[in-house]
């Protein structure tokens, strides 16, 4: 089912930048305005969505009585104190969809009613340009329909996998966290590029239109990324001497490390902190 196809009215709590980012998405990809509600604290905030999409910013109470899927797109830390709130309002049938790192469905379901359905999801921002990457995972009792619903959400702004929860906090390291990695890289490229005396604006053209090529050889070659790599690889060459400072600056590791540190830092949300 198409997102455009999709029955039923959906609220977004919590509009900053990844609310608005579903919010841009559903408009994007055909679902009225008059079927989507948002619930955003900020009263500034609200009046530039407002503004934006002329989509209704209604109190959080409102959105959760009158949707049938309700996004929760708020920071971790303030998912306690919105359950709480619109706990008293939830019904059994409607979908609650969170978008928030490290909260578990199980969280979610032990603050609001018997027979809400729950689904956690792992979004990232090149949703904003319809090219995200999400997982999802279904709570305890959510239908496939429910389900479904929640992927056609997804699907509206990228790529949609289902995983097992016990996946999420990796897949967050991964894919959630994942941009910030590469715009790091891309940063140091272009730094790098200064250094070497490109003005920065080539430097960044090079390195972007680098970034960009590659990732589409990855995806439409389907090459492993080893072989690809290797292409690039004269023997004795340039690529080969540059790899090697890499190596000898451990950046493999540093990578792992740092995943490892994001899929801890997602556990360490679960528990509130
Ligand atoms: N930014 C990212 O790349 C990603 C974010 N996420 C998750 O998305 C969630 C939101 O993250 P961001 O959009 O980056 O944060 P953000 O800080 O930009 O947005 C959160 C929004 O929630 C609003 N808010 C806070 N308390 C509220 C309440 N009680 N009622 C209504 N609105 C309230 C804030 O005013 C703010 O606009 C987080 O849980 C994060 O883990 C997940 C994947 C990627
Ligand atoms: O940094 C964070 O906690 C959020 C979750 C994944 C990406 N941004």
């Amino acid at each position: 089912m198409s997102s455009s196809q999709s029955a039923g009215r959906t609220a977004i709590i919590g509009a900053g930048v990844m609310g608005e980012t579903l919010l841009s998405g559903l408009v994007r990809s055909g679902r009225r305005v008059d079927a989507l509600l948002v619930g955003e604290k900020r009263h500034e905030r609200a009046t530039e969505l407002e503004e934006r999409y002329g989509v209704a910013v209604v109190s959080n109470l409102d959105a959760a009585t009158r949707a049938d899927t309700v996004a929760l797109v708020v920071k971790p830390q303030d998912m306690g104190e919105v359950l709480a709130e619109i706990a008293p309002v939830l019904r059994p049938g409607q979908l609650l969809v969170s978008l928030a790192a490290g909260i578990t469905t199980a969280f979610i379901e032990s603050h609001v009613p018997d027979g809400v359905a729950v689904v956690r999801v792992m979004p990232n921002t090149p949703a904003l340009v319809d090219e995200g990457m999400a997982a999802v995972s279904p709570g305890s009792h959510c239908s496939e329909a429910q389900l479904a619903e929640a992927e056609s959400l997804m699907a509206s702004v990228g790529r949609v996998v289902r995983i097992p929860e016990r996946q999420q906090d990796a897949v967050t390291a991964i894919s959630g966290s994942g941009p910030a990695y590469i715009f790091f890289v891309v940063e140091s490229m272009i730094e790098a590029g200064v250094h070497l005396g490109l003005p920065r604006s080539t430097a960044s053209e090079l390195v972007i239109q680098t970034l960009v090529g590659s990732g589409k050889m990855l995806q439409e070659t389907g090459t492993h990324p080893t072989v690809l790599r290797e292409q690039v690889t004269s023997p004795g060459g340039t690529t080969a001497s540059a790899l090697r400072e890499l190596e000898v600056h451990k950046v493999r590791a540093a990578f792992l490390a740092a995943m490892e540190a994001a899929r801890d830092r997602s556990r360490q949300l679960a528990e509130g902190s």
